[in-house]
């Protein structure tokens, strides 16, 4: 479980983007964050994967204060994976080499073998495992992606916009993606999108954020069910 308690953060002393957010996710949870453009969302996850220290408030993992923790120990000792939105993969290495990136402080038995699980979770892994990820398309890149993030067994993925450029029937190829690994391995998923509805249908809980908190929050299916929510925050289309 992780507990965002008021974290306040931002960029530079001056300008808080973060204005005392609070929100949390249960193990074994999907939680989406949606919300405006520039409302703090990657911020967000940046904060929480160490790249940006909470100037108040606190970050807790499994019971533990990970607020100050930088971003190295945070993925090697606390089990937090992040997927960044862009340049999430190496084009000019394999699908191997990226694994082997994702598991690069694994004893190398360890990570010949959750290379293997992974590939038996995503058959497209071990069908490009020798090939560039260049040679991949936008869907199987994000696959891999998610399958680096996974290499060391992380608790809680961080993901930040995965259906980012891709059409609408990838799309739903990389939830189903990110729906099977939580199924599989219990990994708690807090994730940011733009696709706010396709997003809810494989999430429990969702918040939407707006100017660095959160305006609203509830579980995903009460959310798309309720038409004022649907036409404030989530573009009015119909669940
Ligand atoms: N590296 C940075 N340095 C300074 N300001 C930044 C940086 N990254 C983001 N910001 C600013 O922080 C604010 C929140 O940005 P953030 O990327 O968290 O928004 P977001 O909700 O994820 O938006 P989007 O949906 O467009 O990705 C914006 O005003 C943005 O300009």
């Amino acid at each position: 479980m992780i507990i965002i308690d008021h974290v306040v953060a931002g960029y530079s002393a001056e300008v808080d983007i973060l204005k005392g957010m609070t929100l949390k996710a249960e193990h074994a949870e999907i939680v989406t964050l949606l919300g405006p453009n520039g409302c703090g969302k990657s911020t967000l996850l940046k904060t929480i994967a160490g790249f940006l220290k909470p100037r108040e408030g606190s970050i807790t993992l499994q019971g533990k204060d990970v607020s100050a923790l930088p971003v190295h120990h945070k993925i090697r000792h606390c089990g937090i994976g992040f997927v960044p939105q862009t340049e999430n993969v190496f084009s000019a290495l394999t699908v191997r080499e990226n694994l082997q990136v994702g598991g690069h402080y694994l004893p190398e038995r360890d990570a010949r073998a959750r290379m293997e699980e992974l590939c038996e979770l995503y058959p497209v892994l071990k069908l490009k495992f020798n090939a560039p990820a260049a040679s991949m398309s936008g869907g199987e890149r994000q696959i891999l992606a998610l399958a680096r993030a996974l290499m060391p067994r992380p608790g809680l993925l961080l993901l930040d916009e995965p259906s980012a450029g891709l059409s609408p029937k990838v799309l739903l190829e990389v939830f189903d993606a990110i729906r099977e690994v939580r199924a599989k391995e219990q990994v708690t998923i807090l994730m940011v999108e733009q696709n706010a509805m396709e997003a809810l249908r494989i999430s429990d809980r969702a918040y939407v954020l707006s100017m660095g908190t959160v305006a609203l929050t509830g579980r995903a299916d009460e959310l798309m069910s309720d038409s004022q929510v649907r036409e404030l925050y989530l573009g009015g289309r119909a669940a």
